[in-house]
C-alpha cells in the first residue's frame, strides 16, 4: 500500500529579503531595512529586540500588511504567509500595540467583539459563535466581570487586556505585538507575560513581540532575534528551549546571564545605550 507523500508545508509568516526605504521631505532616501529574511515556520513566541528607530516597527508593518500611509508594499523583497504573497492587510494577522487603541465610547464587550461589526468577520463567523467566542475571551483574560465597564474606568493593564482580547477572539495565526507591555508598571507587566504565555499554550499562534527589555525577551521568547541599528539587518537569531514559565532563579543562571550579555553587547555595539533594558 502506498501513500501520498504531502508537499511540506509553506511557513506560516515568511519574510524574504525585505528591503524598506523611505522618501524623505528633502528628497534623500532613507534606508530603514536591509536585506531582512526571517522565516516563523510553526507557532512560537518570537522576540525581536533592536535600538530604537532601527526600523522594528516597519518590519512588523511589513510582516502584518499593514501599510505605512506612504508606502504600498516592501521596496524590494516580500511577505509570505502560508506560502502566499502578503499583498496587504491579512485576515490571519492582528496588530497589538503599545497604545491599545481601545474605542473610549464602547464597552469592554463591544470592545472585544468590535471586529465581529465588520462584514468579513460577521460573513466568517456566525453572531451564536461570535458571542461565545468574546464570552470565553473575557474569561481568559479575567475580564467577565468588567465586561460593561467602558475603557476610562480600567487600569492600564486592564486596557491592554480589552486589546489581547479584541486580537484573540478572531483567532488569528499571527500575532504581532509592537511593545505591547512597554507603558506597564513591572506588577502589571509580569502579570501580562504569564497571560500571554498561557494564552499562547491554549491557542498557538505565530507571535512576533518587539521588545527593549532584555529579560522579557529571555522570560517569553522561544526564539530572540537581535536587529542592528538602522538599516536593520538580523545580527543574532537563536531559540531558547526551557520550558515556560520561567522564573527569577532561571534568569540568574550563569548560562543565562550570557545570553542577556550577548543580547545587551549587541545593542551597545548598535548605539543604544539609553534604550537597553534589564527588568530584574
Ligand atoms: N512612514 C514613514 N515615512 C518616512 N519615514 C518613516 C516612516 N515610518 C518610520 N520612518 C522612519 O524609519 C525609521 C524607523 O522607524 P521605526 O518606527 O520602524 O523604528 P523602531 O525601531 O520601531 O523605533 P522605536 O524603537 O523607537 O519604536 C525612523 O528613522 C523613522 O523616522
Amino acid at each position: 500500500m502506498t501513500t501520498a507523500i504531502q508537499p511540506p508545508a509553506a511557513p506560516i509568516v515568511e519574510a524574504r529579503n525585505v528591503v524598506q526605504e523611505y522618501a524623505q521631505p528633502d528628497g534623500q532616501i532613507l534606508r530603514v531595512l536591509d536585506d531582512i529574511s526571517l522565516c516563523f515556520a510553526h507557532p512560537g513566541i518570537n522576540m525581536l529586540l533592536g535600538p530604537s528607530g532601527c526600523g522594528k516597527s516597519t518590519f512588523m508593518k511589513m510582516l502584518g500588511g499593514v501599510r505605512p500611509w506612504n508606502v504600498k508594499a516592501p521596496t524590494t523583497g516580500q511577505v509570505f504567509i502560508e506560502g502566499k504573497p502578503c499583498e496587504g492587510q491579512h485576515e490571519n494577522t492582528i496588530m497589538v500595540f503599545q497604545q491599545y487603541n481601545n474605542r473610549p465610547d464602547m464597552t469592554v464587550r463591544e470592545n472585544v467583539a468590535y471586529p465581529f461589526t465588520f462584514n468579513e468577520w460577521a460573513r466568517r463567523v456566525s453572531r451564536q459563535e461570535a458571542n461565545k467566542r468574546v464570552d470565553e475571551v473575557l474569561q481568559e483574560v479575567g475580564l467577565a466581570d468588567k465586561c460593561e465597564q467602558y475603557p476610562a474606568q480600567l487600569s492600564g493593564g486592564q486596557n491592554q487586556r480589552v486589546a489581547l482580547a479584541r486580537a484573540l477572539v478572531t483567532q488569528p495565526k499571527i500575532l504581532l505585538m509592537d511593545e505591547p507591555f512597554g507603558a506597564l508598571d513591572a506588577q502589571t507587566r509580569t502579570d501580562m507575560q504569564s497571560l500571554l504565555i498561557r494564552l499562547h499554550r491554549d491557542h498557538p499562534s505565530v507571535i512576533v513581540f518587539v521588545t527593549h527589555d532584555v529579560s522579557e525577551a529571555l522570560v517569553l521568547g522561544d526564539r530572540v532575534i537581535v536587529l542592528s541599528t538602522q538599516p536593520a539587518k538580523v545580527i543574532d537569531d537563536f531559540g531558547i528551549s526551557e520550558p515556560h514559565p520561567r522564573n527569577l532563579p532561571w534568569l540568574e543562571r550563569p548560562e543565562v546571564r550570557a545570553l542577556s550579555e550577548r543580547v545587551i553587547g549587541h545593542l551597545r555595539q548598535s548605539g543604544a545605550r539609553g534604550q537597553v533594558r534589564v527588568s530584574v
